[in-house]
């Protein structure tokens, strides 16, 4: 726990290898394939899939489903993670135990979250140098936040993992342009460290937490699979989102009446 908080600290990230069960792995992965079929049924529906591809595996099946509409796949799930199995991963005890020390003790998932299938070859799931804190606002520096990307699938340089600038996280809000489908770093300041990037191969179970300030990117998948992820980020509750959403409190001891209490009532809950 120490090191891992030093880490956070000293260099804006941590990697925790092994901590998700796989049975909360499984649980998620049940709900993006039930996420994919509903997909598949609505594109047969539209008249735009002759095969619904039923048996194609988890890191396959959506590129099926879109190989004759490349620029109609889906890049991120948001408003859909509403369902019971994805509550294992967002209130996980070990990561709301980090988020207490790191924020305190009153916890949101802070209106951020998704699972972004990243399809190959496709110029929309390239995320481009950023700071998670660059698409909120300049004053978004303050916000206290502990953000978590999670991979469904092995991930590496070749299927699109993600890279950090160890210690970027301590150089405050900088300047973004907006690029085609992201933003994007201002070149004089990432092309004096883009040297120093790390590239943060995992496995399903790990997970790294990082700074909302941190200077990252998610790599083009060069590979033949869908790399499958989840990220989300908690917040101080006690501050302000900067955004016109509000997030759900995970953990609380000033209204621990309000905190979400379990699958069930996440699942009937909406993103906000
Ligand atoms: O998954 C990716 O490729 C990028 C994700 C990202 O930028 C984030 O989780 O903040
Ligand atoms: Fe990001």
């Amino acid at each position: 726990m120490e090191s891992v908080i030093t880490d956070f600290n000293e260099n804006g990230f941590s990697i925790l290898h092994g901590i998700l069960a796989s049975e909360t792995l499984e649980a998620v992965k049940h709900e993006c394939k039930t996420l994919v079929d509903a997909l598949a049924s609505q594109r047969q529906t539209e008249g735009k899939l002759a095969n619904m591809y039923p048996d194609a595996d988890f890191e396959t099946r959506l590129i099926r489903l879109y190989e004759n509409y490349p620029d109609e796949n889906p890049t991120i799930f948001r408003p859909e993670l509403h369902r019971e199995g994805f509550f294992g991963v967002f209130a996980h005890s070990i990561l709301l135990e980090l988020a207490g020390v790191i924020l305190g003790p009153e916890i949101r998932l802070y209106p951020n979250y998704s699972v972004r299938p990243k399809l190959p070859e496709n110029k929309r799931t390239e995320v481009l140098w950023h700071q998670d804190a660059g698409y909120t606002s300049k004053e978004a520096d303050v916000l206290r936040m502990m953000n978590v990307w999670a991979p469904l699938v092995p991930v590496n340089i070749e299927n699109g993992c993600m890279e950090f600038i160890p210690g970027s996280h301590k150089w405050g809000v900088v300047p973004h342009e907006k690029d085609e489908y992201y933003l994007r770093i201002h070149d004089d300041y990432i092309k004096p460290v883009e040297a120093d990037a790390v590239s943060i191969e995992i496995l399903p179970g790990d997970v790294v937490i990082f700074s909302n300030l941190l200077f990252h990117r998610g790599l083009p998948n060069r590979a033949q699979h869908v790399r499958w992820s989840l990220d989300f980020r908690y917040q101080d509750a006690t501050q302000p989102t900067l955004r016109t959403t509000q997030g759900h409190l995970l953990r609380s001891q000033r209204t621990p009446e309000a905190v979400v209490k379990d699958a069930k009532a996440w699942a009937q809950l909406e993103f906000q």
